[in-house]
């Protein structure tokens, strides 16, 4: 598969050049053509970000174009069945649905993907006490295909945040620990903004400069960030600790609108009845 695949590619690309070659050469029947990775790893890694237009969500699908594993970061639940269709036109074999924390502004949709493709496990960190297939804390590490995701507990917007790391094509996935120029808030779920700024500083910032950072949301349009931006740019987590605690206090922000829907369908992977 893997030869077929890069003798497509190489089909492709003189197909660009040369017009009187027939576009059914570069029919795209295998999945390796569609790679679009990230970061370190353009051909390898098969990589979508999707959004949530509703509460501003991201949801990360990522796949090792080979073997076709996959995993998926934050899904929503109304956005189930779109997941369920580009998984299905990758030909994806999805092995699990993570969290990257209890989410209080939408439910997630780990729990439905659980129930409509049986080898996928939900995913959640142990500390939140929600329920879920596979219950992870800092330092393990999840597989699929040829990649490993290491796990590293992110605390502090609430107690069981965690950011995922893709240590060999440079890409973490942050939640709402550390947002593009922002932080998640902390005046809810364990929230502490002296725990957040801690967990940023030694997890994240410690990363290399040109690692690529996705966050859980963004509300003003942007997509991805770098260690090295948000080391120097982030509005909030360049102060020092005692004026950060000062401003993380002081947001005055109105809870989220689904709050009271989304934290106890969260606290069973957004199903009741399982
Ligand atoms: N208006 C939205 C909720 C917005 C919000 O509170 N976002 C959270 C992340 S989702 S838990 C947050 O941490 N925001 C940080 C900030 O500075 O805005 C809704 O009603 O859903
Ligand atoms: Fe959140």
């Amino acid at each position: 598969m893997a030869s077929l695949c890069r003798q497509l590619i190489r089909v492709g690309a003189r197909t660009l050049k040369d017009t009187r070659v027939s576009q059914t050469l570069v029919a795209p029947v295998c999945v390796r053509a569609f790679a679009t990775g990230a970061g370190n790893c353009k051909d390898s890694l098969i990589f979508r970000q999707l959004f949530d237009n509703t509460t501003y969500t991201y949801t990360y699908l990522l796949a090792d174009s080979e073997s076709k594993e996959a995993v998926i970061i934050d899904p929503v639940i109304e956005l189930v069945d779109r997941d369920l269709r580009i998984i299905k036109d990758f030909d994806l074999k999805l092995c699990y649905a993570l969290n990257t924390h209890v989410h209080a502004d939408h439910v997630t949709g780990s729990g439905r993907l659980k129930q409509s493709i049986p080898s996928c496990q939900s995913v959640i960190a142990a500390v939140s006490k929600a329920k879920a297939s596979v219950h992870v804390k800092d330092g393990d590490v999840l597989k699929f295909g040829k990649f490993d995701l290491e796990i590293r507990a992110t605390p502090g917007h609430t107690n069981g945040c965690l950011t995922f790391v893709l240590h060999e094509c440079g890409l973490a996935f942050t939640g709402d620990a550390l947002l593009i120029r922002g932080c998640g808030r902390t005046d809810f779920q364990q929230g502490s903004s002296e725990t957040l700024y801690k967990s940023v500083h030694d997890k994240i910032f410690s990363l290399p400069e040109d690692f690529l950072l996705y966050p859980g949301h963004d509300y003003t349009g942007q997509t991805m960030t770098t260690v090295g931006e948000e080391k120097k740019l982030n509005k909030r987590l360049t102060k020092d600790l005692k004026s950060f605690t000062e401003l993380m206090n002081n947001l005055k922000l109105p809870y989220p609108k689904k709050i009271d829907q989304a934290l106890p369908a969260n606290m069973v992977c957004g199903v009741f009845d399982e």
